[in-house]
């Protein structure tokens, strides 16, 4: 690969990335998709451990990007970044030869006495584009997915935090050749430069409205895609619920990353027969994790900054439009633009009509909306695009069999939030507005792989008997066989 470019000049330009260089790069990586159509498992679980070894090797790099791209606190990176990723390896290195075994099917009735299997071909090569908020999750952790499934990868991350996909871009450099795995750094140009390639698939993470930017664009090649979005996760907190136990996992879920997290607790649902111990519940949570009063949770080094000033005042509106529409501020409320810092806040009593019920919010908000009636919160939820996730606190097998006929969400989880991430067994996607596909493990595995339909075996030559010229003796043959179908065995 002598005549490549190399990873470093890749890297020198300053804020895009050349277009002719990921041209080239792509153009590039050609080659090693096709050689790599028949790679081995052991080859491509080395290229997994390179991969984990190398950001292992950067741990305490990757604590000091992350404090100065958004002040996150060591224990989340390790938790909600590094985490999922080293669970995503260790999944990939321990499965990948099953995962890649071709599996063999049964034969339908009409197709009895033939050999039929699933082969799982690499899609070829690939472009994932990560969102800012678990920039290092969300770029490797599809990445080795990716590697599992034997393609060569295109990584775009997001300008938003620049520390960190910066330490990304050097770790890709120095482990990978580029027509292997390359990484550009970049915005809307660079973003959109590679979306003019023809990749073979296309694995994005962000914001709906950029979804159908995404979409539109592989389309022009009919490339296939992933897409892991976002939207607005309701919660349910019924009457028979553990209040105590919602308030301490709840308060986990939305302030993890300071609720800049796609599955993130967003509006809570609350039976108004116990709200105001949820309340109550919640604010000692609070104050117990990051401190009593303003000052002191303003302090905290545990609470993760809002991750721009624009995002800041996104926020911000999100809350004051609120109340000037006439919500109530239950705790926290304060906000300092310069440091990019909002309070853990809960409110309450917030009209329909404002902004933070529609939009994704994204931020340290949760509206409370007290309910009565069960029904009706169905009915809201689903009067609302489907989300990614939906979490609901109750003891009552009834309420929770309904909650989960009745709606529709990527995910859920019951009597917990967000954990549900976290399960490398389950597949991690949402439905119509939040996504198309999965991600992790096996299904991570399969959203890379092409699923190939291989059918085989001597009796095939039997088909002929449906061949022209049609006969009345093979039209009556062809209407028995149509006919065989009826029978229920
Ligand atoms: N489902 C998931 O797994 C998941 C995970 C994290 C975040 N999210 C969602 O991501 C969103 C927040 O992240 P974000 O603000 O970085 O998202 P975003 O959609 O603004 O940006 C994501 C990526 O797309 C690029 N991009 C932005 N505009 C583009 C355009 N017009 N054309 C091509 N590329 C473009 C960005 O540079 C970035 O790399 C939220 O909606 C959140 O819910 C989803």
């Amino acid at each position: 690969m002598n005549d490549a470019p190399s990873s470093q000049t890749l890297q020198a330009a300053a804020g895009e990335a050349d277009p002719h260089r990921m041209r080239a790069v792509f153009e590039l990586q050609q080659t090693t998709a096709l050689r790599w159509r028949d790679s081995t498992a052991r080859e491509r679980i080395a290229r997994i451990e390179k991969l984990r070894d190398a950001m292992l090797a950067h741990r305490t790099a990757f604590h000091q990007a992350f404090a100065q791209d958004y002040r996150k606190p060591e224990a989340e990176v390790e938790v909600s970044e590094f985490l999922p990723v080293m669970d995503e390896i260790h999944q990939a290195i321990g499965s990948v030869r099953r995962w890649m075994k071709p599996k063999r099917v049964w034969p339908t009735k009409t197709m009895l006495g033939t050999g039929a299997q699933v082969q799982y071909q690499p899609r070829g090569r690939v472009l994932v584009i990560a969102p800012w908020n678990y920039p290092l999750s969300l770029c490797f952790g599809p990445l080795v997915s990716a590697l599992a499934a034997g393609n060569t990868v295109i990584i775009k991350p997001s300008e938003m935090t620049p520390h960190v996909s910066a330490l990304m871009g050097r770790i890709i450099a120095d482990t990978f050749p580029p027509d292997e795995v390359a990484l550009f750094e970049g915005s809307l140009p660079t973003s959109q430069a590679l979306l003019d390639m023809p990749f073979d698939h296309i694995f994005f993470t962000g914001s709906p409205a950029v979804g159908k930017v995404v979409m539109a664009a592989a389309a022009k090649h009919l490339a296939s895609v992933t897409l892991e979005l976002g939207g607005k996760s309701p919660v349910i907190v019924d009457a028979s619920a553990n209040v105590q136990m919602a308030a301490e996992t709840l308060m986990w879920g939305k302030f993890l990353n300071n609720g800049q997290t796609c599955v993130a607790p967003d509006t809570a649902y609350v039976h108004a027969s116990v709200k105001q111990a949820f309340v109550d519940a919640c604010r000692s949570v609070l104050q117990q994790r990051y401190g009593a009063g303003a000052a002191a949770q303003k302090a905290s080094a545990d609470l993760t900054r809002v991750v721009n000033r624009r995002h800041t005042q996104r926020v911000a509106h999100l809350l004051n439009d609120a109340v000037a529409r006439g919500a109530k501020v239950l705790t926290g409320g304060d906000i300092d633009e310069a440091q990019c810092y909002i309070a853990p806040t809960l409110l309450e009593r917030v009209p329909a009509d404002a902004a933070i019920l529609s939009e994704e919010i994204f931020g340290p908000l949760l509206p409370i909306i007290e309910y009565t009636d069960l029904d009706q919160v169905i009915h809201d939820i689903n009067r609302q695009p489907k989300p990614l996730a939906l979490y609901l606190w109750s003891t009552d097998r009834q309420s929770i069999r309904r909650v989960l006929s009745h709606t529709s969400s990527g995910g859920a989880c019951v009597n917990h939030c967000v954990a549900h991430f976290a399960h490398g067994n389950l597949p991690f996607g949402g439905v119509n507005n939040s996504g198309i596909g999965n991600a992790h493990g096996e299904y991570g595995f399969k959203a890379f792989s092409h699923e190939r339909a291989v059918l085989r075996g001597s009796w095939l030559h039997l088909v002929k008997l449906f061949f022209p010229p049609y006969t009345p003796g093979r039209n009556k043959l062809i209407r028995m066989t149509v006919d065989l179908l009826r029978l229920p065995f």
